[in-house]
């Protein structure tokens, strides 16, 4: 006979959460177990374990509606041990189990998963390389053979092959390009190539000649390193970066002494604009802004209304280049009336009109096909995956992927995004609790084979800089692990060989969701991404086909079924013994094992059980976010909190965040007014404390303080108070509404 689905025999070793075959049951003690498994059941509104062993199929028989039911933090999701009764004292790990403790009924009561049908569309693709040789440029000798013997680089990328000549003519110039296809030397070598070409010799105490805004500190660490590596035979020039987590003074003394190529991200410049008196952009001569859609968002578009004010009221004459791999049409309407006479590159065009090489890829800066806006190019050597998974089997659904890469197969080097810190650092410490051995210091719960071949890390906006530094290298220098993090790392990084992106939050915009996965299949490298959506999120597979993205189902099956290939995470048998195939209803019991180890984990402390709601609170808030052209897709109505908190590991949905979200949805039903500012102040609350801003508190409280003071259509203070010819930010004449970004003003640039 199988264990019953959902309840666990009696363990004896209170460490063995799991129970493995060697310490099987005797007779008696079975018989015990079994008495006390059929109360357990008299008195509990499941199937009967006959019944349930009937089912077949993987899922229950019982259909229920596609979306989840709409009980959202109300009523109790199921009856289960509260998790005071495992916490209280637990915390050593030495408590012992009940015999039949009822754990989790992960198949029961689960939404049916829609049938996905997928609209196939032609995706948008993009030659990376050409046949030419970085020779056939006019570049100097030795920056030449800099990218020949130190970047090791032969033969140019399409977009380096368009975009480098133009440059180095002196244009403005828009350049977009799908991701990991080599735009930061398409800038980068103009620069360098012109600025070691100046007739009076560049000096130190210069000052910045190029400024690279940048959206991330280790994207501004990275470019740092490119540019370093270029300038190797130009000693005269030095670069150097400005990123935040580091101390002001030390940013101060090196301003100081003189940076003449200049990377920083925009809360930081913005710093020390308005507090270090020895930076200046007299001699500016390149305005770099990489991810330039992503700057242009809210929340940057304040920092760099006042990098430009400052840039502005010293250096008028310069060159201005705008990037991304996805650039949208804010981005083309702000380039269409503020670059010199620009020019836009795409190297979709060039791959698309083959018939007239004329064309190229290159066009004077005009104002493009919305259509062709919205299609964004996707490596061809990258494979797209949706998984459709009910919530209550997320989390294992999650554990069993991570397991199948990393455990049975060789190489995998994985990037979790999450949409949140919170979520970040729960799965985080959940994994290397549960699935983590070789430390010694397996946590109650802890699966006792786990394995050593796991290695986690985790990159977000709230660990200290040092931590995130540490990170970003050692698993740039992996050949093996698993990433966790937020969307600090979506954009930009260029982690080698990355195998798997998972998205377990699907991304708020399908700019986000090219950049996540661009983070694999980098430079004719081969990819997967995998994303994971609740059933009732299942139409955003069509959502995604709308911007030419196609996407191939795997079945979460599939992904749960890694699981019969693990001993771990056999259940307890009595009875027969008999070898028998292994089928759906050996998956489920496996799931069942490992959810019981986290759900055991989670409630095996006060702390873990805190740290399980602060994550799942985190969840609902990012949850709530969606813009609005997908809420009717993620709409915070359409979850369970019940089951949703099982995918925390939780095994009750906790009373304290039903009560506020329904104190709070009654406040605000009192007063719509209200409920429309807190939404927009969430949502700026949430933009500002995001993982792009400079490192320094005080600097976005601020920006706060001195935008509320001032009162929508002000000039920022530092323009005021430098005399500085400031731009109309905020009045009606200057900001039209374009895309969620609002449109900056004429003469930026
Ligand atoms: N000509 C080249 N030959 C070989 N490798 C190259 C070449 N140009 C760039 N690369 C490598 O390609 C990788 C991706 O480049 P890069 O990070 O500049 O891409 P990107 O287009 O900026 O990507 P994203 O849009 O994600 O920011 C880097 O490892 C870089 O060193």
């Amino acid at each position: 006979m199988a264990a019953a689905d959902g309840v666990l025999p009696h363990v004896p070793e209170s460490r063995s959460a799991v129970p493995t075959t060697s310490s099987r049951p005797r007779p008696a003690q079975s018989r015990r177990q079994a008495a006390a498994t059929k109360r357990k059941y008299q008195a509990s509104s499941e199937a009967p374990l006959a019944k349930r062993r009937s089912e077949t199929s993987f899922l229950p028989a019982k259909k229920t509606a596609a979306k989840e039911t709409p009980r959202a933090f109300k009523g109790k999701a199921q009856k289960t041990f509260s998790p005071k009764r495992s916490s209280a004292g637990a915390s050593d790990g030495n408590q012992e189990r009940k015999p039949g403790i009822k754990t989790s009924s992960l198949f029961k009561n689960n939404p049916e998963i829609p049938e996905l049908h997928r609209p196939v569309v032609k995706q948008v693709q993009e030659k990376v390389f050409t046949s030419d040789a970085f020779q056939a440029l006019d570049l100097h000798p030795h920056l030449i053979s800099t990218i020949n013997t130190v970047l090791k680089m032969s033969s140019m990328t399409s977009v380096q092959k368009q975009s480098i000549p133009v440059l180095l003519e002196g244009r403005d110039a828009l350049v977009r390009s799908q991701t990991g296809s080599g735009k930061t030397l398409a800038y980068c070598i103009p620069v360098v190539q012109s600025l070691q070409a100046m007739k009076s010799k560049i000096q130190r105490g210069d000052g910045p000649y190029a400024l690279i805004l940048v959206p991330t500190r280790e994207l501004a660490l990275q470019s740092f390193d490119t540019v370093q590596k270029l300038l190797k035979p130009f000693t005269w020039i030095v670069p150097g970066v400005l990123m935040g987590g580091e101390k002001r003074k030390s940013e101060k003394a090196r301003l100081r002494k003189g940076i003449n190529i200049l990377i920083a991200t925009p809360g930081r410049l913005v710093d020390h604009i308005k507090s270090t008196k020895n930076i200046h952009f007299c001699r500016l001569r390149w305005l770099i802004l990489d991810e330039a859609d992503r700057i242009l968002d809210l929340g940057f578009e304040k920092d760099i209304t006042v990098i430009l004010n400052a840039i502005n009221a010293e250096c008028q004459e310069r060159q201005n280049v705008l990037l991304s791999a996805t650039l949208t049409e804010g981005v083309t309407w702000l380039a269409d009336i503020s670059l010199h006479d620009p020019v836009s590159i795409s190297v979709l065009d060039e791959s698309h009109d083959q018939s007239n090489p004329e064309s190229k890829g290159i066009h004077e800066a005009s104002p493009q096909a919305g259509d062709e806006l919205d299609s964004f190019a996707i490596p061809a050597s990258l494979e797209q995956y949706v998984t459709v998974v009910p919530s209550k089997l997320r989390l294992v659904s999650l554990a069993g992927f991570v397991l199948q890469k990393c455990k049975f197969e060789r190489d995998q080097k994985l990037i979790i995004f999450f949409s949140s810190c919170e979520l970040v650092d729960f799965h985080y410490n959940l994994f290397l609790q549960t699935l983590l051995s070789g430390s010694g210091a397996l946590a109650p719960g802890g699966l006792p084979c786990a394995s050593t071949r796991l290695k986690f890390l985790r990159l977000h906006g709230d660990l200290e800089q040092e931590e995130r530094t540490a990170v970003f290298q050692e698993f740039s220098h992996s050949k093996s692990g698993v990433l966790l993090c937020t969307d600090v790392a979506a954009r930009g990084l260029d982690l080698p060989q990355v195998t798997w992106i998972v998205q377990y939050n699907a991304p708020s915009s399908p700019a986000e969701y090219i950049h996540r996965i661009g983070r694999t299949a980098r430079i004719g490298c081969h990819g997967s991404s995998l994303l994971i959506l609740a059933p009732s999120e299942a139409e955003y597979v069509n959502s995604l086909a709308s911007h030419k993205i196609n996407v191939s189902e795997i079945k979460m099956e599939d992904i749960l079924s890694v699981l019969t290939r693990d001993d771990c995470f056999k259940g307890r048998r009595w009875g027969s013994q008999k070898p028998r195939p292994v089928g759906p209803q050996d998956i489920r019991e496996r799931a069942t094992v490992l959810q019981t180890v986290f759900e055991d984990y989670v409630h095996s402390s006060e702390r873990t059980v805190a740290g399980a709601k602060k994550a799942l609170q985190s969840f609902i808030r990012a949850y709530a976010t969606y813009p609005r052209e997908l809420k009717h897709i993620f709409h915070i109505r359409s979850l369970h909190l019940g089951h949703v908190a099982k995918s925390f590991g939780l095994r009750d949905a906790p009373k304290n965040l039903s009560a506020l979200a329904t104190k709070k949805k009654k406040a605000n039903l009192k007063r719509p007014d209200l409920h429309r500012r807190t939404q927009s102040k969430q949502r700026l609350a949430e933009i500002l404390r995001s993982e792009y801003s400079s490192g320094m508190e005080t600097s976005v409280t601020k920006v706060r303080e001195q935008s509320k003071r001032a009162g929508p259509g002000s000039q920022p203070r530092s323009a005021i108070r430098s005399q500085r010819p400031a731009l109309a930010v905020g009045t009606n004449e200057s900001r039209k509404p374009c895309g969620g970004t609002a449109r900056l003003p004429r003469k930026w640039f």
